[in-house]
Order: C-alpha cells, then sequence, then structure tokens
C-alpha cells in the first residue's frame, strides 16, 4: 500500500499548521489513493485484526459500529501514525506551552508511545468506524487517559455521495461562557482531517484562553461510510 502524498514531503505543512492553530482542524486533501481506501474499508470483516468492537448503540455513543486495530497495525496505518506524528508534534507542545499544560512532545512517535506504555496506556487506539443508514455518532472526545496527543486525525474512506449521503464529519467549539459554534468539514474519499482532541488555545485580550472541542458525525441518510481513525496516544 502507498500513501498518494507522504507526509514526510508534503509542502503544505506550514499553511495546514497555520490553519489548524487559527481553527482548530484543517483538510490534508487526498492523502490516501482510493485503492488503499478501498483495502482499508475491506480490513473491517477481518476481526482477528482488531482488540475490541464497540457497537455505539449499547454505549449510548450513537449508532453503527466501530473496532480498535490491534498490533501490529497494518502497515499503511503504521505508516500515516509515524508519518503525520513529527510535523504535528510542534504544534502540540505549543499548545501545551499556551494552555499552561506541562510537558513537550518528544520528535518521533515511537518515543511518544514509550511515555504512553510506562505510564499504562498499552493498548492501540487507530479504529476503524462503519456507519450504515440511520446511523450517526454523538460529539464526543477521544481521551484514554491521563497522556493526550492533542490532535488527532480521520481519514475518510467511502465516496460522499455515492457510497454514502448525509454522515457529515462535525467539529464543536465551547467558548467559555459563550455559545457553541458548530463547523462541516467537507472530506471527499481519502483526504484527512487533522483536529484538536480536547482544547486548543485561542489568543483574548488578556493572553490565551481555553476552547473546548468534541467530533461527531451527522446522520447516514443513504448508503455506507467507513472512516479510519488515527489518535496518537495509545488507551489505558
Ligand atoms: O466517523 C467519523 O467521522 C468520526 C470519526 C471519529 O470519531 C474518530 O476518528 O475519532
Ligand atoms: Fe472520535
Amino acid at each position: 500500500m502507498e500513501m498518494t502524498t507522504d507526509p514526510e514531503t508534503w509542502d503544505h505543512w506550514a499553511g495546514l499548521l497555520e490553519e489548524i492553530d487559527a481553527q482548530g482542524w484543517s483538510i490534508l486533501p487526498t492523502l490516501v489513493s482510493p485503492e488503499d481506501c478501498r483495502t482499508l474499508a475491506g480490513l473491517y470483516a477481518e476481526r482477528e485484526r482488531f482488540r475490541s468492537r464497540i457497537v455505539m448503540a449499547r454505549h449510548g455513543f450513537g449508532q453503527g459500529e466501530y473496532s480498535y486495530f490491534d498490533y501490529p497495525l497494518p502497515p499503511l496505518v503504521q505508516d500515516l501514525r509515524e508519518s503525520l506524528y513529527p510535523p504535528l508534534a510542534g504544534l502540540a507542545s505549543s499548545w501545551n506551552d499556551r494552555l499552561g499544560l506541562a510537558g513537550n512532545f518528544p520528535d518521533t512517535h515511537g518515543r511518544y508511545l514509550d511515555r504512553c506504555h510506562t505510564a499504562g496506556q498499552t493498548r492501540p487506539t487507530p479504529l476503524l468506524l462503519h456507519y450504515e443508514a440511520g446511523d450517526y455518532n454523538c460529539l464526543h472526545q477521544d481521551l484514554y487517559g491521563e497522556h493526550v496527543f492533542p490532535l488527532q486525525v480521520a481519514v475518510l474512506l467511502s465516496v460522499p455521495g455515492e457510497d454514502f449521503t448525509g454522515g457529515e464529519f462535525v467539529i464543536t467549539e465551547q467558548r467559555p461562557r459563550m455559545q457553541s459554534r458548530a463547523s462541516v468539514v467537507p472530506l471527499g474519499q481519502g483526504d484527512a482531517v487533522v483536529f484538536a482532541v480536547n482544547h486548543r488555545p485561542v489568543q483574548g485580550k488578556r493572553g490565551p484562553y481555553r476552547v473546548k472541542l468534541r467530533h461527531g458525525v451527522s446522520k447516514v441518510r443513504s448508503g455506507q461510510r467507513s472512516i479510519l481513525g488515527i489518535i496518537f496516544h495509545d488507551a489505558l
């Protein structure tokens, strides 16, 4: 499997990081080829690749299901997790700094995982989500322990308008003492959205303040929708 665009040689990173910093999310267009999208979506049926399967309705999370990959991750998922991490680590450190949180993030994902594993967060978090007509995902945050890498990525594997309708990726921002604001993220097949896991700093008149983000998916109106989630911290 090959990535359409190699994140390590991505020449738009500066602009993307700026946009993530300014609005809490941005899109990496055509990160994964259509062929690899199909292959990844097809892995959902291979039960032995996953450590656990969650039926969302059982937990009040929404409707639909998702499964967490087991280690070793499929090579493309492993490659994406490793190669997307370094360009994001600098912004992640800067966010922690501005939010008054401790800790700089190491340069490589391997070194960051060592930190998670030492703290008992050893279970892999990359996941495949699968929705059918009528399914949706309630607004949530993917926090799995004390160690949280502040950015995560999701790659749409299905073709909107063809494989499914509805099912928009939604992000909300909860600003202190203000009403929440929603963004709909327009994704095509193979596009990745990079977004804040928990909160992000926004510059106010008296220094940076903290905005809390949640993400979810509106109701899928028809067809089937698959998406790959890449979370950089492991789970307790
Ligand atoms: O299905 C979606 O678009 C939401 C994916 C998601 O919640 C995640 O990747 O953490
Ligand atoms: Fe999520």
